[in-house]
């Protein structure tokens, strides 16, 4: 699915597809936004959702938002790389954006659910990198669903419930962070992310440039 693009040192890479997952509120929207912001090479991959926009959410930017016959139409038209039912909404990968980030040499970064992971790994495995985002405590978690001030009691309850459950799953994932302090938690992904693109298997041009260095010293 990958094609070739060129890492900062120019020597030709695949790209991958950098998951992030986590119990609601852990921290992958704000770990997910400086990643973007401050790492060249890597898009994100914005999801489709049946689910109703927040406040200050932008359709496009934060999620495609649409209704649940253009989302059956999409997984129907086999547009969606991965999708999953959580909290009782469709949420789902366009595949399009997905193929052309990483076709022109990007990197794309995903924050999605276990069930989403599952089916990315399934599909490649060896371009997939994904990391688990824990909560420090139970009670932290809480506060945050309650201080981003943007779901109702009664969503947050049931987001609080499930917390166990999608945790479960954190042994499927390459690398587990804890978001103590976002600026810590950040430094952790961000060196994942570096040292994985530095990764010799999906360095395609190191064999081109490890004989153009011998040849210089044979020369
Ligand atoms: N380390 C942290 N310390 C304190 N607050 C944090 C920390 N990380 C994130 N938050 C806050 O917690 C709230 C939830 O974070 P965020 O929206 O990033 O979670 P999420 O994992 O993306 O949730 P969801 O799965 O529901 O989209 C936000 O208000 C965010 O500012
Ligand atoms: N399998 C997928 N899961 C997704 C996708 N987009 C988001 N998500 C996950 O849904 C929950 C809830 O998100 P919220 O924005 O409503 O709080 C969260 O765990 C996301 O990671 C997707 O395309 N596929």
């Amino acid at each position: 699915m990958t094609a070739g693009g060129h890492g900062t040192d120019g020597v030709e890479r695949r790209g991958l597809m950098f998951v992030l997952s986590s119990p609601s509120g852990a921290g992958k929207t704000t770990l997910s936004r400086l990643l973007i912001e401050r790492m060249t090479g890597l898009r994100m991959s914005v999801s489709a959702t049946t689910r109703a926009m927040r406040p200050g959410e932008v359709d496009g930017r934060d999620y495609l938002f649409v209704d649940k016959a253009r989302f059956d139409a999409m997984v129907k038209g086999d547009e969606l790389l991965e999708w999953a039912t959580v909290f009782d909404n469709s949420y789902g990968t366009p595949r399009a954006p997905v193929e052309a980030a990483l076709s022109a040499g990007q990197d794309v970064l995903f924050d999605i659910d276990w069930q989403g992971t599952q089916q990315l790994r399934e599909k490649a495995r060896a371009d997939v990198v994904s990391v688990f985002i824990l909560p420090p405590s139970a009670a932290d978690l809480e506060k945050r669903l309650h201080s981003r001030a943007q779901d109702s009691d009664e969503v947050i309850r049931k987001r609080m419930s499930r917390a166990s459950h999608e945790m479960s799953h954190w042994a499927e994932y390459d690398y587990i962070v804890i978001n103590h302090a976002v600026d810590e938690a950040f430094a952790e992904v961000q060196s994942i992310l570096k040292a994985e693109r530095l990764k010799r298997e999906r360095r395609t041009g190191l064999v081109g440039f490890v004989r153009g260095l011998q040849g210089q010293l044979q020369g």
